[in-house]
C-alpha cells in the first residue's frame, strides 16, 4: 500500500530547505520533506529537536528564516490565505476561547472560514464521536484539558482541511478518546486527508504512521516507513530502538 502511495507521489505538503533562527540560535536547519495525499506521518525527535518550530512554520505561524513551503501546490509565504484554508492545526496547548460554549466556539471557527451555519450542525457527529454532545452547550472554561483538546480538534475539522497537523495530540486524552482520535485520523487519511502528528509515544507512531521523520538538534536525520528504516540501517529493531540508536549516533558524531 505504502509503496503504491509513494510511487503515486502526489506531494500535498512540501517543505524545502527550512531554517529558523531565534537570535543566534538555529532551531531548524535545512529541513526538506514531502508528504503525500492520504499519508499519516509521524514527526519524532527528542525534546528541543525543532518539531514544534517546524510545525509552526508549516502552518504559517512562524516565518522561516529561509526555505519554502507549498500546501497543495500553493506557496504559503506568497499566498498565505489560500494556503491556510487548506490547513488545520491543533497545537499541544489548545487554542480555545474559555468564554464561549463548545458549540459557540465551533460557530466562531465556522465564521472564520466563511462556512454556512449548517457546517456546525454537520459537526454534530464529531461531538458524538468524542463524547462531547452533552457538554457542547457548557462554557469551555468548565472543560478538562482533554475536552479542550477535543473541541479544539473539531474546530479544525469543520472546514475540511486537506492537511491536518497535530502537535502531541494524545497528551491529556483518556484511553477511549485516544483510540477515537486514532480511528478518526485513520478515517481522514482513508478519505485523502494528509495528517502529520508529532509525538513522543513511539509505539503509537509505529502502529499508526505510514512514515516517520526523526528530527534531532534542528535537522531531519531520518525519514521513511519503519520497514525502509530497518532496511537502511540493517536492523529488525522496533521504532523505539531505531529512534534511540539514530539520535544517540547523531549525538556521538557531534562529540567526535
Ligand atoms: N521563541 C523562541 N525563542 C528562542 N528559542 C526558541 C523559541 N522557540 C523554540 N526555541 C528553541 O528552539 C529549539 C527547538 O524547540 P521546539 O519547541 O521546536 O522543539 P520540540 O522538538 O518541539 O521539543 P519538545 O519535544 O520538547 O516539545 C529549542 O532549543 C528551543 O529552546
Amino acid at each position: 500500500m505504502q509503496l503504491k502511495r509513494e510511487k503515486r507521489g502526489f506531494g500535498v505538503l512540501e517543505a524545502t530547505g527550512l531554517r529558523k533562527e531565534f537570535g543566534h540560535k538555529v532551531a531548524v536547519e535545512d529541513v526538506s520533506f514531502t508528504l503525500n495525499k492520504g499519508e499519516l506521518f509521524g514527526f519524532l525527535g527528542p525534546n528541543g529537536a525543532g518539531k514544534t518550530t517546524t510545525i509552526r512554520m508549516l502552518v504559517g505561524l512562524l516565518r522561516p528564516t529561509r526555505g519554502e513551503i507549498q500546501v497543495a501546490g500553493v506557496d504559503l509565504q506568497r499566498r498565505p490565505m489560500e494556503a491556510k484554508r487548506r490547513l488545520g492545526y491543533v497545537p499541544d496547548r489548545p487554542m480555545v476561547h474559555d468564554k464561549l460554549t463548545g458549540r459557540e466556539f465551533l460557530r466562531f471557527m465556522a465564521s472564520l472560514y466563511d462556512l454556512p451555519a449548517r457546517a456546525v450542525d454537520e459537526a454534530d457527529h464529531w461531538l458524538e464521536q468524542f463524547d462531547l454532545t452533552e457538554s457542547a452547550d457548557d462554557l469551555i472554561s468548565t472543560y478538562s484539558h482533554g475536552m479542550k483538546q477535543k473541541i479544539g480538534l473539531i474546530g479544525q475539522l469543520i472546514h475540511e482541511p486537506e492537511v491536518l497537523l497535530l502537535d502531541e495530540p494524545t497528551v491529556g486524552l483518556d484511553p477511549k478518546s485516544a483510540r477515537t482520535l486514532r480511528n478518526v485520523l485513520n478515517g481522514l487519511c482513508a478519505k485523502g486527508v494528509t495528517v502529520l502528528i508529532s509525538t513522543h509515544l513511539l509505539p503509537i507512531a509505529e502502529m499508526m504512521c505510514h512514515r516517520v521523520g526523526i528530527m534531532d538538534r534542528g535537522r531531519l536525520i531520518a525519514i521513511g516507513s519503519i520497514a525502509e528504516l530497518q532496511e537502511r540501517y540493517h536492523t529488525e529493531s522496533n521504532l523505539e530502538d531505531l529512534f534511540l540508536r539514530l539520535t544517540e549516533a547523531a549525538e556521538g558524531e557531534r562529540r567526535t
